[in-house]
């Protein structure tokens, strides 16, 4: 994957082309980059700003030694500029990701950069735009409007926009809030997502350009788009907080410099926190009958999953209840994946759930009930949201390809897996996909607390004695 970076010049480095390109440096990210135009700028003040000549442009983009997988647009000075690049964009044997960040103002001086409206300026390159990071006065100049549906509905008629908007709230922010709320509308998607900060106190230039520029070095570093999105809100914290000293390269790993994840579907509830695990720790199994809880009952695994995925709702009621009797005789900790009614009518220990299910289950009654409650994240977006609602655990996956289930683009590595464990710290993280003897050493070194396995233990021509041994792995780590 590669980026390329096409912003408007400024000298000091404060914004534009020098801001995003040390940026990315810094994240380990090289990126091509090309002045989209000339700008002198002081703190406060806009003293100049003009366009690259077009053939200028045409050349530069036609120059590049690759076509580039991800393109951060910053500054676009005049619709000549978005039409070399719009042009440009529908020779590339590839459609690009590509984020416009759409200045219009300088946050310095708030003199406009052209006497053409923002819309004007832009209308060829929004129909090629992936993900569009207005801030609300930007978003009013584009769209008439501040409200967020409405602002993805105005550009999406009117410029046959796509994509994701992420609209930042930094500029709307009253003197009472104490947070900034940034809001991500992903289309077909019905949920609103919100990305929350603290409120800046001290303001600095180019957070802007440098917010959309990490999104863009998230993505070529093979980040979806939403978990992108975190990862540039994370990046812009820790330089604000550290800032002017430079930040340590690669991606934070403290939890405070990411931002707090909800849905609209799921707002989080400061007072619900779901029971302790009595055990964080060990192997777990995941079996999908009351048979296999019996089978791996006197293994030496404390945890254990029923999955059921296709059962007559008697044959489902009376399998969960047994694996319930069983793991009671043997302390067992039994999760039930997806059947959280059921898990709490017949008293289970707790309940997996997915991100999926999250937006239907009602999280009041599993709590109330004194059920645990385990939740699967793929990614930081959905680990951010879990954590905020304060899970016994967050099982995060799939680690390694899986012949278990599909799980086509949500593979994490165990780069990912080491830094959600950092994250995620009080809160115990399972690991789960394609873990094997094999591989389970890299696994224990991310530090994780759990490894759940399917195939490993059920596929396995001696189910209880490689239960009973990867336990014991595990177990020895942990200690
Ligand atoms: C420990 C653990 N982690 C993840 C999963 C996956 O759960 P979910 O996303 O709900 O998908 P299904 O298992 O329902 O297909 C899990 N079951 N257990
Ligand atoms: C249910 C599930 N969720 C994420 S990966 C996975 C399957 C894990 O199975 P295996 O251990 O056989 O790879
Ligand atoms: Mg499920």
């Amino acid at each position: 994957m590669s980026l390329l970076i096409l912003s408007g010049f400024e000298a000091n480095g404060m914004a534009g082309l020098l801001a995003d390109d040390r940026l990315a440096n810094g994240l380990n990210i090289p990126a091509a980059a090309i002045a989209t135009g000339q700008t002198a700028q002081t703190a406060s003040a806009l003293m100049h700003a003009s366009a690259t000549d077009p053939n200028v442009m045409q050349q530069q983009l036609s120059s590049l030694n690759q076509p580039p997988s991800v393109i951060k647009i910053g500054a676009v000075f005049d619709v000549a500029t978005a039409q070399v690049i719009a042009n440009w964009l529908s020779t590339l044997p590839h459609r690009p990701t590509v984020v416009l960040d759409p200045v219009g103002l300088s946050s310095g001086d708030h003199r406009p950069l052209s006497t053409m409206t923002l819309g004007e300026r832009l209308a060829p390159l929004l129909p090629w735009v992936s993900l569009l990071t207005p801030n609300t006065d930007e978003a009013k100049a584009l769209a008439g409007t501040t409200e967020s549906v409405q602002i993805l509905r105005v550009l999406q008629a009117q410029y046959d926009f796509r994509g994701t908007l992420l609209l930042k709230g930094g500029h709307s922010v009253s003197e009472q809030d104490d947070v900034v709320t940034d809001e991500l509308l992903v289309p077909d998607d019905p949920r609103r997502w919100q990305l929350q900060q603290p409120k800046r106190l001290s303001k600095l230039r180019g957070t802007g350009c440098r917010l959309s520029t990490a999104i863009a070095c998230a993505l070529t570093d093979g980040y979806a788009l939403t978990d992108a999105c975190v990862l540039g809100s994370a990046v812009l914290h820790r330089y604000w907080r550290l800032a002017p000293k430079p930040t340590a390269p690669g991606w934070p790993d403290t939890l405070s410099d990411y931002p707090v994840v909800s849905t609209d579907t799921h707002p989080t509830s400061p007072d619900r926190t779901f029971p302790a695990l009595d055990w964080p720790s060990g192997l777990y199994p995941v079996v999908d009958s009351a048979q296999w809880v019996q089978r791996l009952a006197n293994t030496g695994i404390r945890t254990l999953q029923l999955r059921i995925k296709h059962a007559r709702s008697d044959v489902l009621s009376d399998q969960i209840r047994q694996a319930i009797e069983i793991a009671n005789a043997h302390q067992l900790q039994l999760f039930i994946n997806d059947h959280w009614q059921q898990a709490i009518e017949l008293g289970a220990y707790g309940v997996h759930l997915g991100q999926e299910d999250l937006d239907t289950a009602d999280l009041a009654a599993i709590a109330n009930a004194g059920l645990r409650l385990g939740i699967s994240t793929h990614g930081d977006t959905e680990l951010l949201r879990a954590l905020a609602l304060k899970p016994s655990y967050l099982a995060v996956g799939a680690v390694f390809p899986t012949q278990t289930k599909d799980m086509s683009g949500q593979i994490q590595g165990i780069g990912r897996l080491r830094r959600y464990v950092r994250l995620s710290k009080g809160t115990p993280v399972v690991a789960i996909g394609g873990i094997n003897v094999q591989n389970l050493a890299d696994v224990l070194d991310t530090n994780v607390d759990m490894v759940a396995v399917v195939s490993a233990v059920t596929a396995s021509t001696a189910p209880e004695r490689d239960a009973h041994l990867l336990n014991e792995r595990v177990m020895r780590c942990r200690h």
